[in-house]
């Protein structure tokens, strides 16, 4: 049974009037390698830290600026707020469909809290912890397309024609702010559309950035803004010492307009001087040392990598499985093709190197938790295809093949095939992060109750909490 809202009576949870306090005792151990009896051996001592959590109540009004808000991912995210917000429903040739948000954790999940007279009782994710309701998000961004999002909307053919026709009069003054755009960064074929791009040199676009947010927030009234990178996947930045290493070595490239510091890099530069925080959803490297060293020393949260949607989390799932099962996976290959403006831009190899790095290296964590399995150095032989297949559109084809060694010389051979609207996909994890993100930004803690409370830094629960939507190691500061 589901229950709509709880109450935890415990000596480890105080609900006082503008936060929760909660004590959580985090059990790990502690390993050590010492002589005994003249012999070396491992000794492994459990251990409890003791961790107290400070949640504020107070839920913000939050606005929430969308890199790349004319995409495929963004005017569907658009869509689908409007239209939960609004109670649209929609003919379909297989009957009415209402609006939902379905495929989001904070929204569709449930946990678990107990049994009530035999029956299992659970809660809906989103009620563990104030937090957000999508429905009240203000959204804006930028965009190097000018397009308005009812047109953008229609461009990127996801959503149902009549839930359209619905929207586009919420939609069609929403117009992107012009975006930071190096052609180095993305495929040529993405020029067609740059024709809302901010002038200048890297320093004075980054500087726009900052009084477009800024804007953003006095004309919304909002309390907090989060800023969420769904643009263009680009080619990986070269890290270079001297170049954007360090922040001092990055804040004199901008000085000197170096050719190297990538759009995505200047927009988390700017979030990070406005203490905004700042989550990118590609896979490229973003997050160049010298950024870090920033967001560390100004307390902000950023992080990110690209979006686990559909493909790349069934293979975290399976891989997860086989090798947790003490099989071996051997060939992993995933191919797919689409034909949206993503599969466009990653038809470039540029661009298609930084997706296929994601999209490969989601098993690298399980694979080297094994080494009954796979010898020094050994990994399953991988391969990620990408081709662009305009006539599809967003309705991405996935295939693939999964062979593994099983007892005895045996294999095993796995293949799924899978077709969704990407951005169907994409959507529901965008709103989870800027959600989790914003809520995290409310959440402080001290270990064993030694100084003050503090914003989280490096701290496993953050990763936690984004790490699940995304490909790779989602980088987090605070
Ligand atoms: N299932 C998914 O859709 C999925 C899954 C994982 C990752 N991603 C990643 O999410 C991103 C967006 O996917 P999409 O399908 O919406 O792509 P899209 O091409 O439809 O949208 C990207 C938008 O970003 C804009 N843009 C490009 N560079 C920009 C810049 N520097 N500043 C501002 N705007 C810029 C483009 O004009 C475009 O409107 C891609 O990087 C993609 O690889 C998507
Ligand atoms: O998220 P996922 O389904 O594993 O992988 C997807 C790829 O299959 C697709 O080709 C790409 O365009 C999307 O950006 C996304 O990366």
């Amino acid at each position: 049974m589901l229950v709509e809202n709880f109450r935890v009576e415990s000596e480890n949870v105080k609900y006082a009037e503008d936060e929760i306090l909660s004590t959580y005792q985090y059990q790990t151990t502690e390993l050590v390698h010492e002589v005994k009896d003249g012999k070396y051996e491992w000794v492994v001592r459990p251990k409890s830290v003791t961790y107290e959590f400070k949640t504020e109540r107070q839920v913000p009004k939050l606005g929430v600026m969308l890199v790349g808000w004319g995409g495929n991912n963004g005017a569907t995210l658009t869509g689908g707020i409007i239209a939960n917000r609004e109670g649209i429903s929609w003919v379909t040739k297989d009957g009415v469909q209402r609006a939902n948000y379905f495929g989001s954790l904070t929204q569709a999940s449930t946990c678990h809290i107990g049994a009530y007279s035999g029956e299992e009782i659970y809660v809906p994710f989103k009620s563990l912890l104030p937090m957000v309701d999508p429905n009240d998000i203000i959204l804006g961004g930028w965009d190097i397309s000018s397009m308005n999002l009812a047109d953008a909307m229609a461009r990127a053919k996801v959503l149902d024609i009549d839930l359209q026709k619905q929207l586009r009069p919420y939609m069609q003054d929403m117009v992107p702010m012009p975006g930071v755009y190096d052609p180095d960064f993305i495929a040529a074929n993405q020029g067609a559309r740059a024709d809302n791009c901010i002038e200048g040199t890297k320093m004075e676009q980054m500087e726009q950035l900052r009084k477009d947010i800024r804007a953003f927030k006095a004309s919304t009234k909002v309390d907090k803004v989060v800023v969420l990178w769904t643009a263009n996947t680009e080619r990986y930045s070269s890290v270079i010492v001297g170049l954007n290493d360090t922040k001092e070595n990055l804040f004199a490239s901008l000085e000197k307009n170096e050719s190297e510091i990538s759009p995505s890099t200047i927009y988390a530069l700017a979030c990070i001087h406005e203490k905004v925080p700042f989550i990118n959803g590609s896979p490229q490297n973003t997050f160049v040392p010298g950024v870090i060293e920033f967001a560390v020393e100004q307390n902000v949260l950023i992080g990110g990598d690209d979006f686990k949607s559909g493909q790349t989390k069934m293979k975290s799932v399976l891989v997860d499985f086989l090798v947790g099962a003490g099989i071996k996976p051997t060939s992993i290959v995933s191919y797919n093709h689409l034909g949206n403006n993503d599969g466009m831009n990653l038809s470039a190899p540029q661009t298609f190197r930084s997706k296929e790095i994601s999209k490969s290296n989601v098993v690298d964590d399980m694979v080297s938790s094994n080494s009954i399995l796979y010898g020094p150095g050994e990994h399953p032989d991988h391969v990620v295809v990408i081709k662009y297949v305009p006539y599809v559109g967003d309705s991405k084809r996935a295939m693939d093949e999964y062979t593994s060694e099983i007892f005895m010389g045996g294999k095993n051979t796995i293949v799924m095939h899978n077709t969704c609207e990407d951005s169907l996909l994409a959507a529901p994890l965008i709103l989870d992060l800027v959600l989790l993100a914003e809520l995290c930004t409310r959440i402080t803690l001290r270990e064993d109750g030694k100084g003050k409370f503090r914003e989280q830094h490096d701290v496993g629960v953050q990763m936690k909490l984004i790490k699940y939507v995304f490909n790779g190691r989602a980088c987090t500061t605070r």
